[in-house]
């Protein structure tokens, strides 16, 4: 398996913990989508697979590794994977680009440090991937600093960044929250268009179950830290078992719900099923997380699941994509 997280554990410094154990793999070709509300837990999974985690949080088990090389441990191997077989498209350009960097030294730059390209000639093998991403390839254009850029754009260039290696898999963590509807599509249809014709797998990080259904084969829910639910899309979607998803699915389709509150900080959180305070049907044997059932890519884990249900027909959240 190309990239493999096995019983990944996050923790604050003081013990408490932020995310996990979480299993998953993917590899080129697969399309899968990880969802969950604010604070779940999505961007330090991104963090953690690119070896940044932030000050503060640190990995206290389980492991990641990508094409037999571990990535949660420093060293050379893992140096040239980095960037180069896995891109990382973040959450906020701003993240990516430098202000002092011109477009055309930021699209040098990985080809440079990483192939040995000299930037005309990564420049050059890049102007066909600059071209369907909509941005111009021409000397002015490649001049501009990164604030002389429209938001589409700057986001555009971080996926063109994020390619400029000819990466394997691509970690898309929320890569369009603040493009306008427009952009979003724009960009949405864009990353399909590549992910297909080059044959990548992704992880594309969504609190948007519409873009989830369009975008991904497969869906890991998160809630508090901890996996919900995975399965097919359609399945998790079409036919969720823990009411955590159904929550979710109602709540894109804007219905009202008997469930009301917010995710606990994480020292807060309850023993069992981090959902049980605002589970409609939650029991006494919530108190106690209920095993996994199934694989790390098709089950989930609940006390008390939803009926399972005919998932063939189409599920139908809000229809705008809006991350
Ligand atoms: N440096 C840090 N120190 C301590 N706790 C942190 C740190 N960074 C994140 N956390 C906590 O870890 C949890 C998960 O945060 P994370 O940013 O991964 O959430 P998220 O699902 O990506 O949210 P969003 O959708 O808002 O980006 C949150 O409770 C957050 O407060």
């Amino acid at each position: 398996m190309s990239l493999a997280i096995d019983a990944l554990l996050l923790e604050r410094a003081d013990g408490v913990r932020l995310l996990g154990p979480l299993s998953l793999s993917l590899a080129p070709g697969d399309r899968l989508g990880l969802a969950g509300e604010s604070g779940s837990g999505k961007s330090l999974l991104a963090q953690a697979l690119f070896g940044v985690l932030p000050p503060g949080v640190r990995q206290a088990g389980g492991s990641i590794s990508a094409f037999g090389v571990p990535l949660d441990r420093p060293g050379a191997a893992r140096d040239r994977l980095r960037g180069v077989r896995i891109g990382w498209v973040p959450q906020d350009p701003g993240q990516a680009l430098n202000p002092l960097l011109t477009l055309a030294q930021h699209l040098a730059l990985l080809p440079e440090l990483h192939r040995g390209e000299s930037a005309p000639a990564a420049l050059a093998r890049l102007t066909p991937l600059l071209e369907q991403l909509r941005l111009p390839a021409d000397p002015a254009f490649l001049e501009r600093l990164p604030h002389q850029l429209s938001g589409g754009q700057r986001q555009r260039l971080a996926l063109a960044m994020a390619l400029s290696c000819d990466p394997d898999l691509l970690v898309l963590d929320e890569p369009t929250t603040a493009l306008d509807p427009a952009a979003r599509k724009a960009f949405v249809d864009l990353a399909l268009d590549l992910q297909q014709e080059r044959g990548l797998g992704f992880l594309w990080i969504t609190h948007d179950l519409a873009l989830a259904a369009q975008a991904c084969d497969h869906l890991l829910v998160l809630y508090g830290g901890e996996p919900m639910e995975a399965g097919p899309v359609a399945r998790v979607l079409g036919a969720p078992r823990h009411p955590y998803t159904a929550r979710l699915v109602e709540a894109s389709r804007r219905r009202p719900s008997r469930e009301s509150g917010f995710l606990p900080a994480p020292q807060d959180r309850p023993a069992g099923c981090p959902f049980r305070p605002r589970c409609a049907v939650a029991s006494g044997a919530c108190a106690a997380w209920a095993p996994w059932q199934g694989t790390a890519s098709q089950g989930f884990r609940c006390e008390q699941p939803l009926p399972s249900a005919d998932w063939t027909s189409p599920c139908t959240p809000c229809s705008a994509p809006s991350t």
